[in-house]
């Protein structure tokens, strides 16, 4: 596991950025792993500039998000489909075609859920796949206790994510209940992982992360497990780090 420290959050984005410009730009039709949330919002527009200033370019890419939830039109502004094409999509030259999230609305969610994993295959699998970390060490939507072997699947929304995402929604009750997302499996399962952490109260999220032992109480702890993984964190969030864990690349 690598650590690269940021100073603050619009680093960790420019950072994050340049990460996945050196991916595609050494493999043009690289398959990309996307989240959601406010952590890579300053990623996605730091991707935009350089996209702009003609640096990268998509045509040739793949991407496939993380999760979505159940219930909501792609046309829903808190779907994350919604969210995707705002922050990035509609912005860049990447197909249509070629830009996947998982099926919120189908009528039959197991198929929904082979079909989306059918599809990660068939682009032969993900080469870099960036995650955020939620305040109880979810990835994707893999709430605590869920098995580490777990594929992709539907999920009932932990009171804490919904919560913690009910800052996007009217109310918290608008906060869907359920939502579909990759498993920790599929997660472990891309090339390279790159796991972005920002802003202070995640610090005792990452404190966990770093020391805590392996457990799926908190999800996120099987990342250490990954081959190749690169945590982008801000200064915000290593304040609950001993300064050289981070610096020798803990
Ligand atoms: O970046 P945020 O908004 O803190 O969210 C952290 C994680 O929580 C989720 O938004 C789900 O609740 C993930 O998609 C994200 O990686």
């Amino acid at each position: 596991m690598t650590m690269e420290k940021a100073k603050d959050y619009k680093e960790l984005s420019v950072m994050a950025a340049e990460r996945i410009a050196m991916k595609i730009s050494n493999k043009p039709n690289a398959v990309l792993g996307l989240a959601t949330g406010s952590t890579p919002e300053g990623m996605y527009d730091a991707l935009i500039k350089m996209y702009n200033q003609k640096r990268i370019s998509f045509a040739e890419a793949a991407t496939f998000n993380l999760d979505e939830y159940v219930g909501l039109h792609s046309d829903d502004e808190n779907s994350y489909a919604y969210y995707m094409k705002q922050h990035l999509f509609q912005h860049i030259d990447l197909s249509p075609e070629k830009a996947h999230l998982p099926d919120g609305e189908a009528d039959d969610m197991d198929e929904a859920c082979k079909a989306y994993e059918q599809r990660i295959e068939e682009a032969g699998g993900i080469d870099l796949q960036v995650i955020g970390i939620g305040l109880n060490g979810h990835i994707g939507f893999n709430e605590p206790h869920t098995p580490f072997e777990q594929r992709t699947h539907v999920v009932e929304l932990d009171k804490t994510t919904r919560n913690a995402n009910a800052r996007f929604f009217p109310s918290l009750e608008a906060v869907p209940t359920h939502a579909i997302t990759m498993g920790i499996q599929n997660i472990m399962e891309s090339k390279e992982l790159l796991l972005l952490v920002a802003g202070e109260q995640k610090a005792s999220v990452l404190e966990r992360l770093v020391y805590g032992d392996k457990t799926e109480a908190f999800p996120a702890s099987i990342i250490k497990e990954h081959p190749n993984v690169t945590i982008i964190a801000d200064q915000g969030a290593l304040s609950g780090l001993k300064a050289a864990d981070y610096q020798a690349g803990k």
